[in-house]
């Protein structure tokens, strides 16, 4: 479906892909890692048709700089860095549904979902949102429409833990129906979503590993965490994750995504000797499947 063969960028004398050969399949859902700077926004430029480049791209035999209209036409694509759009938020997505033929409401229903009240923010100027509005109009767009490739460029990295979960929702809902090519320099951010890994650095493909695919997206944990005392930074950070004090500080309750599961369990290491106890449950499981019990 989508192929890079021996892809070369430079910029100016800075060689930033260094022959990238990778063979997208139908089904796939690649994570993009690498740290900053290892060339994963270049990659995507490429296959985008935005940037010169040696070697080949192909989507389905088109070169997406010489057909950029029929290869744009089957992405949905959200950028790392929001453009400084002046345009109004309720303008912009009627100009974005009618550039890719879909319905604007699908994309205000998007943002609902996600919690952007888009009529609310009809007549702001999109540059005036904060990021994780920026982000979440992003989204709605590049999801509101139909695209079998999904190109997202570290589409969750502003957003709240709720419309975290929302997004993995949506994707769970598409992702037997497109490619995923999901960008990020934190594998535990996107590993859950993914069912294949592609790591760069500094240029070249130093990993491609082909993962289980067994982790439902659409899942939600009900956790409980009692921890041995009161701690004001930790209640700062899972405050942050959405969860509720149950008792004086030292019982937490709150929800998780699914595919989250793993950046929760980084987190809650970080507060390894505070936390003495971790209920997680798969919620509208069999009781005794769903208990997972971490200590
Ligand atoms: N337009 C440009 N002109 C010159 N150099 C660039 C340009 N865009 C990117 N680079 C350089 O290419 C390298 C790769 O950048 P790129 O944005 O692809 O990395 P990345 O993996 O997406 O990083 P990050 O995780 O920080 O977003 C960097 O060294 C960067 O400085």
């Amino acid at each position: 479906m989508i192929q890079f063969q021996q892809v070369v960028k430079r910029f100016r004398r800075n060689k930033v892909l260094t022959g990238i050969d990778l063979d997208i399949r139908p089904g796939e859902r690649i994570a993009l890692v690498g740290s900053n700077g290892a060339g994963k926004t270049t990659l995507i430029r490429c296959l985008l048709g935005e940037y010169v480049c040696d070697g080949k791209v192909l989507v389905d035999g088109l070169e997406p700089r010489t057909h950029r209209s029929e290869v744009l036409a089957r992405v949905g694509f959200v950028p790392q860095l929001p453009p400084p759009l002046k345009m109004p938020v309720g303008q912009l997505i009627r100009f974005a549904a009618s550039v890719c033929d879909s319905d604007p409401e699908r994309m205000r229903g998007i943002a609902r979902r996600l919690g952007l009240d888009p009529d609310a923010f009809r007549r702001q100027p999109f540059v005036k949102l904060s990021g994780g509005q920026k982000q979440k109009l992003l989204i709605s767009i590049a999801l509101g429409r139909d695209a079998d490739i999904l190109v997202l460029d570290e589409p969750a990295a502003n957003l709240d833990p709720e419309a975290r979960h929302v997004f993995f929702q949506i994707l769970a809902e598409k992702k037997d129906h497109a490619v995923m090519l999901i960008s990020s320099h934190r594998l535990d951010e996107v590993a859950s979503l993914v069912n294949r890994v592609v790591e760069l650095d500094r240029g070249r493909v130093v990993l491609d590993d082909r993962v289980a695919d067994t982790v439902d997206m659409d899942s939600v944990l009900e956790v409980r965490l009692s921890i041995a005392r009161p701690e004001e930074a930790f209640a700062r950070t899972i405050t942050e994750w959405g969860f509720l004090d149950g008792g004086d500080g030292r019982v937490w309750e709150g929800r998780v995504a699914g595919p989250d599961r793993l950046r929760f369990l980084g987190m809650l290491s970080r507060y390894a000797g505070l936390v003495n106890g971790i209920n997680m449950e798969e919620e509208g499981e069999d009781a005794d499947a769903r208990v997972t019990r971490l200590a």
